[in-house]
Order: C-alpha cells, then structure tokens, then sequence
C-alpha cells in the first residue's frame, strides 16, 4: 500500500511540476494502520460510525468492505461512496492541500453506521515525521504561498486542539492575503 501511495505522490509531482519523489522521505516517513470495526445500529440516524472529519495527514488509502456507509461531502451535500469489489480509495490529505498550495483539496468525509450488518474498513496512512517543515513547494508559476511553513507536530496539536476542524486548523496557518 504504501508502494503504491508513494506511485500516487509521484503521478502528483508529475502534474504538478515537482520532482519525483518529492514525498518519498519524511513527508511520509510514518505509515499507520488503522482498522475500523463498526458494530450494526438498528437507528443509523442516532449515531454515525465516524463523524465528518478531513484527515489530516498526507495521504490516505482505504479498503472499504462490501457494506456501505463512507459518505464525501461535496456541492453541499453528503454523497454515498458505495463499495465496489477490489477497489481502494485514496483520499488526499491536509498536508497534501498545504504542500500543492491549496490545488488538492482534501475532502471532508464521514461514516454512517449500518442498520443490519458490521462494516470492517482498513486504512493506511501516510504521515509527515513530526519535526518535518511543511509548507507550500515552489510551483514555478510564482503563486504566493496560502500557508507558511510550520512542523507537522505544530499543526497536529492545532488540529486536535480545534476539535479536529480542518477550516479552523488550517486558518491558524495562512498567510494574510
Ligand atoms: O471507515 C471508513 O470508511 C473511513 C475511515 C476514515 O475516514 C478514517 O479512518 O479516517
Ligand atoms: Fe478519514
């Protein structure tokens, strides 16, 4: 997974006019594994399985299982992200935004719980190394940086502080227009 999210990271440098493997090292030094088990719940509207949330990490790859419940939040409304067999889904994280200068979003997402069956997801995670500088790359197109440059530790602890909302988190660390 983490070969083939590193493959991703490098078809984005490609488009984006940064050198391959820009993201190799400590942009993505730790990879966390992460799995979800998310019991049936008779009412889904009473509770949802994971709140919305965008992830705030570099990047993420996810095997959602056959039973559906991811939901992206996109023109103002919740889509359903329905499973297909085999398939893997890559969701551009935080640090991804901040790195390409906003032109990756990272989308917010959420889980609903299901009323009859269990939902198992694995999710990979790549993240920056703590003491790691994050800031914008030079484009080549001259674009001011939206963000200044700050620790990954720096912005976890915002984020967390924030109540893990990504506008305010991210606010802390813009660059006055
Ligand atoms: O379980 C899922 O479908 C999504 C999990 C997720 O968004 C996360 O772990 O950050
Ligand atoms: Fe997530």
């Amino acid at each position: 997974m983490r070969k083939s999210l590193l493959r991703i990271l490098d078809l984005i440098c490609e488009g984006l006019g940064h050198e391959q493997g820009y993201f190799d090292d400590e942009l993505s030094k730790t990879q966390l594994l992460s799995v979800n088990h998310h019991i049936p719940c008779p009412n889904p509207s009473l509770t949802l399985g994971m709140p919305e949330h965008s992830d705030p990490n570099l990047i993420t790859m996810l095997h959602q299982c056959s039973v559906p419940g991811l939901q992206v939040f996109l023109n103002g409304q919740w889509m359903n992200v329905e499973p297909l067999p085999g398939a893997l889904i890559v969701i551009p994280g935080l640090q991804l935004k901040v790195i390409t200068n906003g032109k990756f979003s990272s989308p917010i997402h959420r889980v609903m719980t299901d009323s009859e069956e269990a939902r198992t997801t694995i999710g990979t995670f790549l993240i920056p190394s703590h003491d790691m500088l994050i800031e914008p790359a030079k484009d080549g197109e001259g674009n001011p940086p939206v963000y200044r440059g700050y620790t990954y530790k720096e912005f976890f602890s915002t984020f967390t502080g924030s109540n893990c909302d990504a506008d305010t988190a991210l606010g802390c660390f813009k660059n006055k227009a």
